[in-house]
């Protein structure tokens, strides 16, 4: 199911419309999406204003009122829903480890349903929780409760893995957990996303999140109408119209990004990388101005020029210095 030589395949959402009973307007109206295979696209958007709805209908979590979707070259409304699901791996807030499983049987209840052997269970099992950066042999025993709050998420991670899924649908997956294990969990997910190029749709109500880890970002308004479908520069750097640019404000990203300097975002340490060819904005010019020039010039890389020094500023080190600023201004924000 879902051929995938290597990595993930393209969703395709048209005209997707869940109407629920009794309401005046529909939860999704319409909504019409391309995800490019092996990218990681995050759903933005105001409480309510239908981002799971959207996502559990990819996984007919929820029935569509109408509308297609394809997964690769299925239609996914024709398909079995548990076939369905033992291919698209889901990762929630509450994690939903069953407390009664081991770590090791939570990680493998899919392969189980799938029918592989124990060995190879037991293998995928192993593999999987290194990937995620638990030790195999000091978790798989243990039980959900004997976990912290950001272990328990690896799991999950794994567990939507297990099946090596082409898709994984992705839900707020590290919303319960504290801001230092949020940024944590994050990298491994890029380490590990970078690796295996699954296609991902990921809901988040964190801008920075999103800017951190989308590959393109949708913000969403009410009934999932798209108010910008585009990769993170861009959204940061044009947004479509005040909607966006409110959204980007509310988040205090467009405020960092007027504040922190070119030179103070240049990783220290690392040795001018090739500049040849880059725009060129002044060190001591604004994350802001570097980014309008990434937009300008469709690229994510700008050359930071400081007399006859140049320095190669990228779209990564702008993230990572909204987001350690963010910090800094909110220790307990998130
Ligand atoms: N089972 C249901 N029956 C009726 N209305 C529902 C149901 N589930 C969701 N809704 C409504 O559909 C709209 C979209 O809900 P949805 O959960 O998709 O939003 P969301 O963007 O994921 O919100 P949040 O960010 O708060 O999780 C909301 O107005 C919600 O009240």
């Amino acid at each position: 199911m879902f051929e995938n030589s290597d990595g993930g395949v393209r969703i395709e959402l048209r005209e997707l419309t869940k109407r629920y009973p009794g309401q005046s307007s529909p939860a999704v109206d319409a909504i019409s999406l391309d995800v490019p295979a092996g990218e990681l696209v995050v759903f933005v958007g105001p409480s309510g204003c239908g981002k799971t709805t959207t996502m559990k209908m990819i996984n007919r979590l929820i029935e569509p009122t109408s509308g297609e979707i394809r997964i690769g070259d299925e239609d996914v409304l024709k398909m079995r829903p548990d076939d369905l699901r033992r291919h698209v791996g889901y990762v929630i807030q509450q994690i939903g480890l069953f407390p009664h499983l081991t770590i090791a049987q939570n990680v493998g209840v899919v392969p189980k349903l799938l029918g592989w052997s124990k060995a190879r269970i037991n293998d995928r099992v192993d593999e999987l929780l290194g990937l995620v950066g638990l030790d195999a042999a000091d978790f798989r025993s243990r039980y959900p409760r004997q976990l912290s709050g950001g272990q328990q998420q690896r799991v999950g991670v794994a567990r939507a893995l297990a099946a090596d899924p082409p898709v994984m649908l992705m839900d707020e997956p590290f919303g319960a957990t504290d801001p230092i294990t949020r940024e944590h969990l994050q990298n491994e997910f890029l380490r590990l996303q970078r690796e295996l190029r699954k296609t991902i749709i990921f809901v988040t109500h964190d801008f920075e999140e999103a800017i951190r880890l989308g590959d393109r970002i949708a913000v969403l308004r009410e009934g999932s109408h798209i108010a910008q479908y585009d990769r993170p520069a861009r959204i940061l750097g044009a947004p479509a119209d005040d909607y966006v640019a409110g959204f980007i404000g509310s988040a205090g990203t467009l405020k960092r990004l007027a504040l922190i300097t070119v030179e103070d975002a240049c990783t220290a340490g690392d040795g001018p990388k090739k500049t040849a060819g880059l725009p060129e904005v002044e060190a001591t010019a604004t994350l802001r101005e570097a980014l309008d020039a990434m937009v300008a010039h469709g690229t994510d890389e700008v050359a930071a020029v400081s007399g006859d020094a140049r320095h190669c500023l990228t779209y990564q080190d702008i993230c990572e210095a909204i987001n350690s600023e963010s910090r800094e201004v909110e220790p307990s924000g998130g």
